[in-house]
């Protein structure tokens, strides 16, 4: 499957068959995107190859098959992969940060990698970003003694210095609070008007509130593509509630004391329910497999 998100704004990150194996196991199996501005969100059961992905775009791992464009530049050569690492901000599954350091420390030094090299610039747009997150009363505390949601927006500070023109999220919203995920969707929509936002969730109401677009992975491969809107309309005229098991389900889960909702084939008499993302995402990855 193709995915296309670009329009005349044209085309930021564009991959052709691009596969990783890891041993016997292939983790991504011929992915073709061509993403432009927006933010596009990753969806997939644990294991679907999401992260794999996203390392890749993020150039931190190299495909062992297919070709790779991120911002009109191709990261297997040295030179551009390292003007294309400038540009780029990347937000890994389980970050690593200098606990030692404070966060304005943290935030200069991705910079200093960056080769920004105005040590007042660098100073100034730590600050920012790190305002940008919610932690301007922080930056100066040694992370080590902020709380498992603070260090994530340190790592997510990190990944937005320098306004990249691609930002690759794994999992942004990890130990955000209700308050902070909303201000993550401002940051994020901010970047998404002149770059390609990237991210992986499992949250699909997180999908519904900030992606323009939702690729669904499963073993490798994306079996799904389209708005979010479109996937909750998979589930179109497919989901319905009872209080019993129903044989014409191809999911059925307990939604309260006693209900249960299915998606699949709906029994003679079956009324409808209203479907969500959630729906959409059950019924696609039930019938890729
Ligand atoms: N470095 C590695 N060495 C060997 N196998 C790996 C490696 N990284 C990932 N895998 C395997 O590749 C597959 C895809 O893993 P990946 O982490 O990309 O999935 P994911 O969709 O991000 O999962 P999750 O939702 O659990 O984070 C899994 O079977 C995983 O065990």
């Amino acid at each position: 499957m193709t995915t296309t998100t670009h329009t005349a704004t044209g085309t930021l990150l564009e991959t052709a068959g691009i596969t990783k194996r890891f041993g016997s196991l292939t983790a991504v199996d011929d992915v073709d995107l061509g993403l432009g501005r927006g933010i596009v969100g990753v969806l997939g059961p644990n294991g679907a190859g999401k992260t794999t992905l996203l390392r890749i775009l993020a150039t931190v791992l190299a495909p062992d098959r297919g070709s790779l464009s991120l911002l009109g530049l191709d990261p297997a050569s040295p030179t551009a992969r390292t003007e294309v690492r400038r540009r780029l901000g990347y937000l890994p599954q389980s970050p690593r940060l200098y606990t030692g350091f404070t966060p304005l420390e943290m935030v200069d030094y991705v910079a200093i990698l960056k080769e920004h090299t105005d040590a007042a610039w660098r100073r100034r747009e730590a600050a920012a970003v790190l305002e940008a997150v919610g932690l301007g009363d922080r930056m100066h505390k040694r992370i080590r003694t902020l709380s498992g949601g603070m260090q994530q927006r340190v790592a997510l500070a990190s990944a937005l210095v320098g306004s990249p023109d691609l930002l690759v999220l794994d999992e942004p919203a990890t130990g955000l609070d209700p308050e902070q995920r909303i201000a993550l969707r401002s940051v994020l929509a901010e970047t998404a008007h002149r770059g390609c936002v990237v991210l992986s969730t499992h949250n699909t109401a997180e999908v519904a509130a900030l992606c323009q677009h939702v690729l669904v992975m499963d073993r490798g491969r994306i079996c799904w593509s389209g708005t979010p809107a479109a996937l909750a309309g998979e589930a179109e005229g497919r989901v319905w509630e009872s209080d019993v098991e129903e044989p014409t389900a191809l999911r059925s889960w307990l939604t309260g004391p006693g209900t249960r909702r299915h998606v699949g084939t709906p029994p003679a008499g079956a009324s409808p329910a209203v479907p969500t993302v959630d729906d959409g995402y059950l019924l696609v990855t039930r019938l890729a497999r």
